[in-house]
């Protein structure tokens, strides 16, 4: 067996924070996106299924169709001015900000993918290098799915079982009540809203701008929630908590399910059908926010702000605010540094 010994260069004694994001295809193109998409949908906690029934499918059927579809989806969204993904750029740029914040201490910050580049190995590796001894690994998921969180926490752990000195490790616990969480999410919605009252009031139209707040998250099979997962759990929370800050029910921030992806059932209700036919019943201003990603990305951006927005413009639809993810805002990065320091605590 091979173990690797990865010395630290230049101090000991450190401890490292890893922010942890999904994954993106390392450019737009058939192969990229096919090698991608390969990775994520081998994973057998994403797809739980017997691989011998699962990889002929995928890698005969999926993988010659969709890495085409997504593609394009990508191109749209695509930040040209550094040729990657938006949740990369995004996520960078988090790690960044929130390194800043431990400029003046024994703290370093370090961001990876579980899927793509750069790899959670590489990023494992790099904070070693710095003398990293204590490790917190930070999955940017709000909401525990053994689909995300644990399969990121998984994949550090795959790169700890190669190393010949470990480094000690803490997980960052889902955080979908989180006060300091809800309060900044709430805050986009309240901007958000500022915003359009401001236009409105300019072209001297009236009325609530939000007749709905439609909170949107990442869908999973039902098959895995009823098997335990807690993550139907986890997003009620966040909503409960939502509606509590802005003052909100059931009826003016309802909860839906995007992102489905093959033929099993996912969670309900769907968002495309919920918010396409909120036109029919009167309801023509509405507003998305998206508490499940930290960062936008291809299901935020083109998904939902140019798939469903334009299904719900179609059916009648007047208005539609797409509530920009926490991305790399300062509230973002206080709220990182507050879950940062609370489960460095002993440690710092
Ligand atoms: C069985 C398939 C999938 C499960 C389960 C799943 C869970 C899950 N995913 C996210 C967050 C993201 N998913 C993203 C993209 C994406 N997800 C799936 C499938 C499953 N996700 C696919 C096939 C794709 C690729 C996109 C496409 O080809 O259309 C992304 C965006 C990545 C980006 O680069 O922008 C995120 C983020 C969560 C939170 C979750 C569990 C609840
Ligand atoms: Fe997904
Ligand atoms: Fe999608």
């Amino acid at each position: 067996m091979v173990f690797h010994h990865v010395p630290a260069q230049e101090a000991h004694g450190r401890i490292g924070v890893l922010l942890i994001n999904l994954g993106t295809p390392d450019d737009t193109g058939y192969r990229a996106v096919r090698r991608y998409l390969s990775e994520f949908l081998s994973d057998r906690r994403v797809i739980e299924g017997s691989p011998l029934f699962w990889q002929p499918l995928l890698q005969g059927v999926v993988l010659t169709t969709r890495p085409r579809a997504s593609g394009r989806a990508y191109e749209r969204i695509w930040n040209t001015a550094r040729n990657e993904s938006p949740l990369r750029t995004i996520t960078r740029e988090q790690a960044e900000k929130l390194a800043q914040r431990f400029e003046a201490s024994n703290v370093r910050v370090a961001w990876g993918m579980r899927y793509g580049a750069p790899s959670l190995k590489e990023a494992v590796h790099d904070l070693l290098r710095q003398g990293c001894e204590r490790i917190l690994c930070m999955p940017l998921y709000p909401q525990y799915s053994a689909t995300t969180t644990a399969t990121a926490n998984d994949q550090v752990f795959r790169a700890l079982m190669r190393l010949r000195n470990q480094p000690a490790i803490r997980t960052l616990p889902p955080f979908a009540d989180d006060p300091a969480f809800i309060a900044a999410v709430a805050q986009t919605v309240r901007n958000a809203r500022d915003e359009v009252l401001r236009v409105q009031a300019a072209e001297g139209r009236e009325g609530e701008p939000f007749q709905k707040v439609v909170a949107s998250f990442h869908g999973l099979p039902v098959d895995y929630v009823k098997k335990g997962d807690s993550y139907h759990a986890d997003c009620q929370k966040t909503v409960a908590a939502l509606r509590v800050a802005l003052g909100r029910d059931e009826q003016t921030l309802p909860m839906t399910f995007q992102s489905r992806f093959g033929p099993t059932r996912w969670l309900e209700p769907y968002t495309e059908p919920y918010i396409t036919a909120l036109p029919a019943q009167g309801i023509t201003r509405i507003a998305v926010v998206m508490p499940g990603f930290m960062a936008d990305c291809l299901e935020t951006l083109d998904e939902i702000g140019n798939e469903v927005r334009e299904r719900f413009l179609e059916a009648g639809g007047e208005s539609f605010t797409l509530i920009p993810c926490l991305n790399e805002s300062p509230a973002c990065i206080d709220l990182l540094e507050t879950l940062a320091r609370r489960e460095l605590s002993g440690w710092l």
